[in-house]
């Protein structure tokens, strides 16, 4: 056994005999997102410190908990604060909770994020649903001898971002009269932001918004056969010829302020997801 399967093993166990349930659904809440979540939601709140083998969160904006809570009355493990590489974790390590996810048996994974906007069209504060992603981390979760059991050597990555779990998002977005842009998430490692000519390549290459987080979420995800939509929250305008000048904190700060419409758009659709737990 790797120490990587050894850990999430360990984590897995811990969180079978510590939480009161095991949701169909998971959430990561991304970079200053969890505002709306109500605190009467939450059965059980468990510092990420508390569980084996789990790395911890170094990130202002990432609370560092695991939250095992009810939507609107629908059980969702929710991961406030995530891994980045540029904290230093390993690909492997960034996404140890994903891993666990897939080994506890959770069949869908919601992963938010605070992105900047490359699309000229997109507002700053507004949401995009993520239709697929470019990977330019320089790393990939999935090197290393391959754990069989969690998933193959070379999986196909045709379709990230399910098609059934995009519709129906879409669909909640409408009913709460909420714009929702589709597009690119492109991933960096981070930490130091764009330049105009970093901006502009990603552009070119075809992306719609970019971060620092996710794909390799997503990619351990998609691995272990996890349905997955992606979410960001547009808290900057990232564009080459009109560069403004931006911070975590500023990042931060429209976080918050885009929070509670993240909130209603999760609110309508977390509780339509189904599956083994409806
Ligand atoms: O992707 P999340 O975790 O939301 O965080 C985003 O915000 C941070 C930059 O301010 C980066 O970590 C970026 O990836
Ligand atoms: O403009 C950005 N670039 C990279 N990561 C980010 N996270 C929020 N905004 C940004």
């Amino acid at each position: 056994m790797t120490d990587i399967q050894t850990r999430a093993r360990t984590a897995t166990d811990w969180i079978r005999k510590n939480c009161p349930s095991i949701p169909n659904t998971a959430l990561v809440l991304g970079s200053g997102l969890g505002k709306w979540i109500d605190s009467a939601w939450i059965q059980k709140s468990i510092p990420y410190a508390d569980i084996p083998g789990f790395p911890v969160s170094t990130v202002e904006g990432h609370a560092g908990a695991l939250l095992v809570a009810e939507i609107k009355g629908t059980p969702a493990f929710v991961f406030s604060g995530r891994f980045h590489l540029y904290e230093g974790y390993s690909p492997r390590e960034v996404t140890l909770p994903i891993a666990c996810l897939g080994l506890l048996g959770t069949e869908n994974l919601i992963l938010t994020n605070a992105a900047g906007a490359l699309n000229p069209l997109f507002a700053t504060g507004g949401l995009m649903l993520l239709t697929d992603h470019i990977n330019m981390t320089g790393h990939n979760p999935l090197t290393g001898p391959n754990v069989d059991d969690w998933g193959p050597r070379f999986p196909d990555m045709s379709q990230v971002y399910c098609p059934a779990l995009r519709e129906q998002a879409m669909q909640a977005a409408m009913n709460c009269g909420q714009r929702l842009e589709q597009g690119v998430y492109v991933a960096v490692a981070g930490p130091s932001l764009e330049t105009p000519a970093e901006t502009r390549m990603y552009r070119i290459m075809g992306a719609d918004a970019i971060g620092m987080s996710t794909v390799p979420e997503a990619i351990t995800a998609h691995h272990m056969g996890l349905k997955i939509l992606g979410i960001s929250c547009l808290t900057n305008k990232n564009l080459p010829d009109c560069m403004a000048q931006t911070s975590h904190a500023e990042i931060l700060d429209q976080a918050n302020a885009s929070s509670d419409a993240l909130g209603s758009l999760l609110s309508a659709l977390i509780p339509n997801l189904g599956g083994r737990h409806g």
